[in-house]
């Protein structure tokens, strides 16, 4: 017996500004995985093929590749030991990596569906998203890409008990497994907690269209939180909060109001500290204002950059030309989409087509 299954994942721009950690917006770029199972192939372990963003990058091997690990773990900690046999996956990838634009939080989130749904798990996308953060431990971007739209999410404080199952090392909850293991992969990962993150979707006025600047380098998440420090004065935290009560009903009113959004963007809590890995930060921030570019809303690093996202109802391609001006004055060359808020969030559909 055969089947065929399509998952498609959004990518997804994280903080918007003051919102570190908390808000996601679900966007326009995909990553599509084309699923096929045929129970009289003989590959125990499913083959990988990629075309796409990042293609060449994406390790083939099912057990170090991001979402195949995803997919094992949410089989191994549901019962489920193995991958069905003559599983192949043809991915297609549009979210580059390593830009801020959740391309890690999309990977890990296909290969929740593609757990779920290989093992017949009929885990809901709440439970999924606990698996999630025990992968991707901030909520925002795995959250934006499962649920879609733009949402802010928080996670529970968690009894000592919970919080030490949660606690286990990235490397005991995703191992590589060696591809010769067989039968004796180790014990079973733990399930994760339940009901470890909450959120909720906020609405978007549909006049603010969103514009990503993708310069042509990579930083990595994990470099980008290693230059925040560990403490911040009352006054930062003020100022973020402040700032983050009303950006995220200021986005859902028409028209929307340049001048209100524009101060709400404003960060002191990550952007700062990550100037010294994206040239010359500060001066893109400032580049362009409503005064500037009427019909410019706000202006922010997305995720952990060094993609620049700018919100406007107007004059995107003379604000993104600006921008990719400040790059190049670094040397540094652009890509620039033109992108939509999207809904859905992931979703699984029967057959290949899409
Ligand atoms: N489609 C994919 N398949 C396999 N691995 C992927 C895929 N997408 C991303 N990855 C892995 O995730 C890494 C990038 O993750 P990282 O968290 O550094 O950046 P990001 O998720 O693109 O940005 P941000 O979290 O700031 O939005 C890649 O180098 C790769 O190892
Ligand atoms: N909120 C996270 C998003 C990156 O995935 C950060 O800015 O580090």
């Amino acid at each position: 017996m055969s089947r065929s299954f399509t998952i498609k994942v959004p990518c997804t721009s994280s903080n918007i500004g003051p919102g570190f950690d908390v808000v996601g917006l679900s966007l326009s770029l995909y990553l599509t995985l084309r699923v096929k199972v045929d129970a009289s192939a003989d590959n125990a372990a499913p083959t990988l093929a990629y075309t796409g963003t990042g293609a060449s990058d994406a390790p083939l091997d099912p057990y170090k590749n991001l979402t195949t690990r995803t997919a094992l773990y949410v089989l191994r900690s549901n019962g489920v030991s193995h991958f069905p046999r003559g599983v192949s996956i043809d991915v297609h990838n549009q979210v580059p990596f390593g830009r801020g634009l959740g391309s890690s939080g999309a990977a890990v989130v296909a290969g929740l569906l593609l757990g779920n749904t290989l093992g017949n798990l009929g885990l809901s996308k709440d439970r999924l998203l606990d698996h999630a953060l025990m992968i991707e431990r901030h909520p925002d971007n795995v959250t934006a890409a499962l649920m879609g739209g733009f949402v802010g999410s928080y996670l529970l404080e968690l009894s000592p008990e919970d919080r030490e199952a949660k606690d286990v090392p990235l490397s005991e909850v995703l191992p590589e497994y060696p591809p010769d293991a067989g039968e004796g992969w180790g014990a079973n990962p733990p399930s994760p907690p339940r009901g470890i993150g909450h959120y909720i979707r906020f609405g978007w006025a549909p006049e603010i269209k969103v514009i990503a600047i993708i310069p042509h380098f990579e930083v990595s998440t994990a470099k980008a939180r290693g230059v925040l420090p560990d403490t911040y004065s009352k006054s930062d935290l003020i100022f973020n909060l402040q700032r983050l009560a009303v950006l995220t009903t200021a986005l859902t009113r028409s028209p929307p109001d340049p001048y209100l959004i524009f101060q709400a963007m404003q960060d002191k809590v990550h952007q700062p500290y990550r100037k010294g890995l994206i040239p010359a930060l500060p001066q893109i921030l400032a580049s362009v204002t409503p005064a500037s570019h009427p019909g410019l809303l706000g202006i922010c690093l997305s995720g952990a950059g060094p993609t620049i996202l700018a919100l406007a109802t107007d004059n995107q391609q003379k604000i993104a030309d600006t921008i990719c001006d400040q790059f190049k004055i670094e040397g540094i060359t652009c890509d620039v989409e033109f992108l939509q808020v999207t809904n859905d969030g992931a979703v699984v559909v029967d057959g290949d087509e899409q």
